[in-house]
């Protein structure tokens, strides 16, 4: 996909008699889409596909990032599919040059994630419309034992939070009875999508292996309907 940096706009063709900078519908159909450079920041960040490790990320880089973008709807509207069927979807984005999952959920009104853990990746999420509320769990120390909240937040739009499995286990639900909510995430590196999460009974502690593989949509296109997500 075109990405175009809104701070290095495209040198506009020499017979163009706009100011330097500006955007050009004649020359240019697709103005700067500020989502897209998000993206391609993101991509920048996480730098180019080799060495894969954890370890290798600054996560505040990638938070700042995503704080500083403020959502406008029309800029990813088409990878937002809503499924009232589902508690939500999973719409695939970019991979970040192979070193990331970002994807846009979209969220049923009232409904939510099963408590789940991040694959032992850094998972980065942004409200970009509605409200987020998040639950926070301690990480079980003894396996099959009933889990302990530590924290709850509600996240409105355009608010950044941050979870990987040294903080805890999560849940996410949209807590409008009414309206969807619709998040983007950036799963880095992209274990979770490899080898799968594991969700967890929030009353027995039992953990169940859920592969994270399958997405409701791909580039904005619907794949077939499979299982796909906690
Ligand atoms: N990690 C979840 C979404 S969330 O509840 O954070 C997923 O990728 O399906
Ligand atoms: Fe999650």
């Amino acid at each position: 996909m075109a990405l175009t940096h809104p701070l290095n706009p495209p040198e506009l063709p020499s017979h163009c008699t706009l100011p330097p900078g500006s955007h050009c519908s004649k020359h240019n159909p697709h103005p700067p889409n500020s989502f897209q450079s998000l993206i391609s920041t993101i991509t920048d960040i996480l730098g180019p596909s080799s060495g894969l490790d954890s370890t290798d990320i600054d996560v505040n880089d990638l938070k700042s990032a995503m704080r500083s973008y403020q959502s406008h709807e029309a800029e990813w509207a088409e990878y937002a599919h809503k499924d009232l069927s589902r508690n939500y979807t999973r719409n695939f984005v970019d991979r970040g040059n192979g070193n990331a999952n970002m994807l846009i959920l979209v969220w049923t009104p009232g409904k939510g994630s099963l408590v789940h853990d991040h694959a032992n990746a850094h998972c980065i999420m942004k409200v970009l419309k509605g409200k987020l509320k998040e639950t926070l769990y301690e990480m079980p120390s003894v396996p099959d034992t009933p889990l302990t909240v530590t924290r709850s937040t509600v996240y409105n739009s355009d608010e950044v939070t941050y979870i990987s499995d040294d903080i805890g286990l999560h849940k996410i639900e949209n807590p409008d009875p009414e309206n969807i909510a619709v998040s983007l995430h950036i799963y880095t590196p992209p274990w979770a999508e490899q080898h799968g999460c594991y969700c967890f009974s929030e009353k027995t502690g039992k953990k169940t292996k859920v592969q994270m593989k399958n997405y409701y949509s791909v580039n904005g296109l619907i794949e077939s309907k499979k299982p796909q997500s906690c």
